[in-house]
C-alpha cells in the first residue's frame, strides 16, 4: 500500500482518466487543519493522483495551491466533496469522498437511455450543483456523464458532480505553452471551441448535451474526428429525436444555443427542468402540463454569468482567484482543446484531454490537434500565443478553419438533386401508383386532464430515473422536426438542349458479311443465284459445248473435283 503524504495510503485503483488515476484509499491519521475534512483513521476515501506530467509542472503546482481554497470550499449535496489536497515532492493528489456507484457514462452504457422525466430530474440536480458553483464564481468547464458519479442507496440514485477545478488546473500557462488542451469534443461549447470568451454558460451548454444524451443514449454531435465534432458545435443544430416531449426539447434547445447569452442560468435551468418533469409525468394535472408547455418563459439567462478567468476577453481574471497567467490575450485562440479516447467514436467516453497526444489518423478521434512538431513546443507563450508573432492565429484555429472550409465545399458538392444523380436515377415508369397513405396524425396530448400514460417505467411519480420505454411511445412530438439542413441553393443550370431522336439505320437488316451466320447464308444464296444466272443467260454453255444444264454441269464439276481429289489420294498412297 503506497502512502500519500503522511495521512493517507492508496489501496486499489478505481479508474484512470486523462488527468490522473483515482484510487480507493484509506486515511492513516486525522488530517491537519489545512484539510477541509479532517477524517478519521481507517476511513475510506478516493484519491485522484494527478499525472506526473501535471505534477512536475511548476505552473500547475502553483495553481493547484492557489486553487486549494476554491476546491475545498465547494460543498453541495450534488458535488463530490474535496477533502484535502496533497502536494509532496512530485506528487499532487486530491482527496475526495469515496462515491460507491458507477459514473453516469458507465451507467448509461449499461442501462440505456433514461425516461424524459428521469433525465429531467437528474439533470436538475446537476444544475443545482452548477448553480452553487457558479454563485461561487467557479465554472466546471468539463461537464460530461463521466464526471457525474451516481451514489446508489435504497434503489435511489444520487448524482454527484466531480472534477471541479481540474480544467482550471490544466489551464496552466505551462500547458498552453505546449499547446495542450482541456475539454471533451462532444461537450465543448461553441465559444470554447472557437477560443472566444467563456462564462458559466459553457456549463449550461454541457448540461444541455448531457440531457440530450440521457434521453437518447448519445450526444447530439458526433463525427469521425474531433474536429468534425467541434465544427458541428459551431454550426449544426441538434436533431430532435421523436421521443423527446416538447417542453423538454425547449429546454435542450435553449441550453444548446450557440449564443451563450440565450442559455438559461443554472438556477433557472434547474427550476425549468423540475417544472417539465412535473408536466410530462404520468399524473400531471392540467396546470402542470400548461406550466411545462410554457417552460421557455422560465429559462432566463444569467444576468451576471461567472467569467472563466484567463480566457480571451474574460471579464475579470482575478474575479475568483488571482492567477499568475498574465493579461487577457485576445489572440489566445484556445488553451483547452479536446481529445478523445482511442477506439471510441468521438463522444461520451472521451476523457478530458489535457496532455498532448501524438495519436493521429482519420479514425482516431483524438487527433484534434496537430502533434506539436519537434522544436515547436514552447514556441507558444502564455495563453497560447506565439512569442515570435502574437498576431498569428493559433495552429488549431487554422485547423478548424481548414476543416470548416473543407466541409463547406463538401456540402456543396455532396448535394445532388436525385434527378441529376446518375447513381440514383432510375428509368421512370409511367405507372399510376396509388398514393401512399399518410399515417394518421397522432393525437396531441389533451390540454385538459392528466395524460394517458407516462414516459417509461420510471416516471416522475414513481420516484426514479426510469428507463426510456422501448416501444411504448405515449407522447408524439407535436410538430414536425423543422427542416434544418436545407440543401444549399443550387446555381441555375442552363437548360439542356433537347436530344435529337435516335436515327434508325436506313438498312434495317444488317449484312455484316463474315462472322454473322445470317450474312454468310445470304452471301451464299446470292452467289448461287448469280452463278445460275450466268450459266443460263450467258453463252457459257455453248462455249463449253456440252449443252448440259446448269445443274448437270455443276454435278460434273463436283464429280471431276472429287475424282481429282480421289486421284490425288490414290497417287500419294501408291507412291508410298
Ligand atoms: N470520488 C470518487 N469515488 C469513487 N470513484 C471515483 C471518484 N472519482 C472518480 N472515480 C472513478 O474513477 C474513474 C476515473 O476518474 P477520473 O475523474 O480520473 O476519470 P474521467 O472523469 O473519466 O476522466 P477525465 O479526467 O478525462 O475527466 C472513473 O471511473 C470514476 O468513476
Amino acid at each position: 500500500m503506497r502512502p500519500v503524504g503522511s495521512k493517507y495510503f492508496l489501496e486499489e485503483p478505481l479508474g484512470r482518466g486523462a488527468t490522473g488515476t483515482v484510487w480507493r484509499a484509506r486515511q492513516r491519521e486525522t488530517a491537519g487543519a489545512e484539510a477541509a475534512v479532517a477524517g478519521q483513521p481507517g476511513e475510506t476515501v478516493a484519491i485522484k493522483v494527478l499525472k506526473e506530467e501535471l505534477a512536475s509542472d511548476p505552473d500547475i503546482v502553483m495553481r493547484f495551491l492557489r486553487e486549494r481554497s476554491v476546491l475545498l470550499r465547494l460543498t453541495h449535496p450534488n458535488i463530490v466533496r474535496v477533502r484535502d489536497l496533497v502536494v509532496e515532492g512530485d506528487l499532487l493528489a486530491l482527496v475526495m469522498d469515496l462515491v460507491e456507484g458507477p459514473d453516469l457514462h458507465r451507467y448509461l452504457r449499461e442501462n440505456g437511455p433514461f425516461s424524459p422525466v428521469g433525465a429531467a430530474l437528474l439533470t436538475a440536480q446537476i444544475a443545482d450543483a452548477l448553480a452553487a458553483s457558479h454563485a461561487d464564481g467557479v465554472v466546471h468547464r468539463d461537464l460530461k456523464p463521466a464526471n457525474v458519479l451516481l451514489r446508489q442507496y435504497g434503489g435511489q440514485m444520487h448524482p454527484l458532480l466531480t472534477d471541479f477545478g481540474i480544467a482550471r488546473l490544466a489551464d496552466s500557462p505551462g500547458l498552453t505553452r505546449t499547446q495542450e488542451f482541456v475539454g471533451t469534443p462532444a461537450y465543448v461549447a461553441p465559444e470554447s471551441a472557437e477560443g472566444r470568451p467563456q462564462t458559466s454558460a459553457v456549463d449550461i451548454y454541457g448540461a444541455g448535451i448531457l440531457l440530450y444524451e440521457l434521453v437518447t443514449g448519445r450526444p447530439p454531435f458526433a463525427g469521425g474526428s474531433a474536429l468534425e465534432v467541434l465544427h458541428q458545435h459551431l454550426s449544426a443544430e441538434p436533431r430532435r429525436p421523436s421521443t423527446v416531449p416538447d417542453p423538454l426539447w425547449t429546454v435542450i434547445e435553449r441550453c444548446l444555443s450557440k449564443n451563450p447569452d440565450r442559455r438559461p442560468s443554472a438556477e433557472n435551468l434547474a427550476r425549468g427542468l423540475r417544472v417539465v418533469a412535473e408536466g410530462i409525468g404520468v399524473h400531471a394535472n392540467s396546470a402542470q402540463i400548461a406550466a411545462a408547455e410554457n417552460v421557455g418563459a422560465l429559462l432566463l439567462p444569467d444576468p451576471d454569468p461567472a467569467a472563466v478567468p484567463d480566457t480571451p476577453g474574460a471579464a475579470d481574471p482575478t474575479q475568483v482567484l488571482p492567477h499568475g497567467a498574465g493579461a487577457v490575450d485576445p489572440n489566445a485562440a484556445t488553451s483547452f482543446l479536446p481529445h478523445t479516447g482511442a477506439g471510441n467514436p468521438v463522444g461520451a467516453a472521451d476523457p478530458t484531454a489535457v496532455l498532448p497526444t501524438n495519436r493521429g489518423g482519420a479514425a482516431d478521434p483524438t487527433a484534434v490537434m496537430p502533434p506539436v512538431p519537434p522544436g515547436q513546443a514552447g514556441q507558444y507563450g502564455q495563453q497560447g500565443h506565439r512569442s515570435g508573432g502574437p498576431e498569428e492565429p493559433h495552429p488549431w484555429q487554422n485547423q478548424l478553419r481548414a476543416a470548416r472550409d473543407r466541409n463547406e465545399q463538401t456540402q456543396v458538392q455532396q448535394y445532388l438533386d436525385p434527378d441529376e444523380d446518375p447513381l440514383r436515377r432510375r428509368p421512370q415508369r409511367q405507372v399510376a401508383r396509388p398514393q401512399p397513405q399518410q399515417p394518421p396524425q397522432r393525437q396531441q396530448r389533451p390540454q385538459q386532464g392528466p395524460p394517458q400514460g407516462g414516459y417509461g417505467q420510471g416516471g416522475y411519480d414513481q420516484g426514479g430515473y426510469g428507463r426510456q420505454p422501448q416501444q411504448r411511445q405515449q407522447y408524439a412530438p407535436q410538430q414536425q422536426q423543422p427542416q434544418r439542413y436545407a440543401p444549399p441553393p443550387q446555381p441555375e443550370r442552363p437548360a439542356r438542349e433537347p436530344r435529337q431522336p435516335r436515327q434508325r439505320s436506313a438498312n434495317p437488316m444488317k449484312i455484316p458479311g463474315l462472322g454473322c451466320l445470317k450474312g454468310c447464308l445470304f452471301t451464299i444464296l446470292i452467289l448461287f443465284v448469280a452463278s445460275w444466272l450466268i450459266w443460263e443467260l450467258s453463252p457459257l454453255q455453248e462455249w463449253i459445248g456440252t449443252g448440259k444444264s446448269y445443274w448437270q454441269q455443276l454435278g460434273d464439276i463436283v464429280d471431276t473435283v472429287s475424282k481429282w481429289i480421289g486421284d490425288l489420294g490414290g497417287n500419294s498412297s501408291g507412291q508410298q
